[in-house]
């Protein structure tokens, strides 16, 4: 429903990351409690902040240098990983490139998907087929034999900073287990079994991870600027994870009167919000939040975002229960998750 909001709850999720996979977590006071504040901060503001999540702030802070480094190479060096409809909307996009509501958005990027093999999920997947070859930092050039022309292909690779590859997939890796242990606090959180979202919601997730810059505004020329770092929206699955730099304000939250808070920084805990399937999974009980980002401080921000999302082929709909406690009837259609994705990458370009 969204209230008006004034700041962001800040959650210690510490009970729930050490104690959510024991069978005997429901008698545990201390997680009930982290459950009850997830409730509450998903009612209320969609977004909340978490600490104790087990992320050592030391790896947080190195995938964001890593990617502030990417983000100084030369511009043709970024554009060596250049995201296109072959590369399955894979790699590098450059400022502008991405559009909400029909304005660029200030900011630069990197897509990573979970790979996806031809035919994996028939058409459905069809335009987003492909696999993170840019992780292949450790090995530039990077030579791949193609099984159709029996030939080798060289990848000319950017100079990534070193460890790219690695640090990003044990990152990811950490995140996607955490993103687990936070939707089984919000299948409780919602009353439901603690395994709600492990089936054909979500038992084989979907993750999408977006390395971002958004520059200082006057290093932008005037003629391709905008006044907004990503414009306003909602994000597309289950739960957003993101790292921001310590120091930057630029993230905000609209709440229901319409007014913007700030989601500043607190160092060490990770940003989370909830996403269009978690609605519709929920029949509206929680709804995801509004929130754009607008860099007018005097220096580059990077953030980290990783989206934890259904399974790709998932159907989702207002479960039962959820209907039950919301009048009986469903208040959303259907959606293929897949389809919802697809839809969103195929229009938020300009190519
Ligand atoms: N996967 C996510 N959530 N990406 C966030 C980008 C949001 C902006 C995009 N142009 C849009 O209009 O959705
Ligand atoms: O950069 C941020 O703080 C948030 C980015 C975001 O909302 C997104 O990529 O969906
Ligand atoms: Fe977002």
């Amino acid at each position: 429903m969204g209230s008006d909001f004034k700041s962001i709850p800040l959650i210690d999720i510490s009970p729930l990351v050490e104690k959510i996979d024991d069978p005997n977590m429901a008698n545990d006071k201390d997680l009930l409690q982290v459950v009850r504040m997830l409730d509450d901060a998903c009612r209320e503001a969609g977004f909340f902040y978490v600490k104790g999540h087990g992320i050592a702030e030391s790896l947080m802070k190195e995938v964001r240098d890593v990617t502030q480094k990417f983000f100084q190479l030369p511009y043709e060096e970024k554009l060596k990983i250049k995201m296109t409809p072959q590369s399955g909307y894979r790699g590098y996009q450059r400022v502008g490139e991405n559009v909400t509501k029909g304005k660029p958005d200030m900011h630069e990027a990197i897509d990573c998907y979970t790979p996806i093999e031809p035919g994996q999920f028939g058409d459905l997947a069809k335009p987003m087929e492909g696999s993170n070859l840019w992780y292949g930092s450790n090995f530039p050039p990077l030579f791949v034999l193609d099984i159709i022309s029996q030939s080798t292909i060289l990848f000319d690779l950017p100079k990534y900073p070193s460890n790219f590859d690695s640090l990003l997939e044990n990152y990811i890796n950490l995140l996607r287990d955490l993103s687990r242990k936070i939707m089984r606090g919000i299948a409780l959180a919602l009353g439901g079994p603690v395994d709600a979202f492990e089936g054909k919601t979500a038992g084989d997730p979907f993750w999408v991870c977006r390395l971002i810059g958004y520059p200082v505004s006057t290093d932008i020329p005037e003629e391709q600027r905008t006044d907004t770092g990503c414009g306003a929206h909602t994000d597309y699955g289950l739960l957003t994870l993101v790292n921001q730099d310590d120091d930057i304000c630029a993230l905000e939250v609209r709440n229901k009167s319409g007014e913007w808070i700030y989601a500043k920084p607190l160092p060490g805990t990770f940003v989370c919000n909830i996403g269009d399937m978690l609605k519709v999974w929920s029949n509206g009980i929680y709804q995801p939040t509004l929130h754009r980002v607008v860099n007018n401080s005097p220096r580059y921000r990077v953030s980290v975002a990783f989206f934890y999302e259904s399974n790709f082929d998932a159907a989702v709909e207002p479960v039962e229960f959820c209907r039950e406690r919301t009048g009986g009837f469903a208040k959303y259609e259907k959606v293929v998750y897949g389809e919802h994705l697809v839809q969103k990458v195929l229009t938020n370009f300009v190519m």
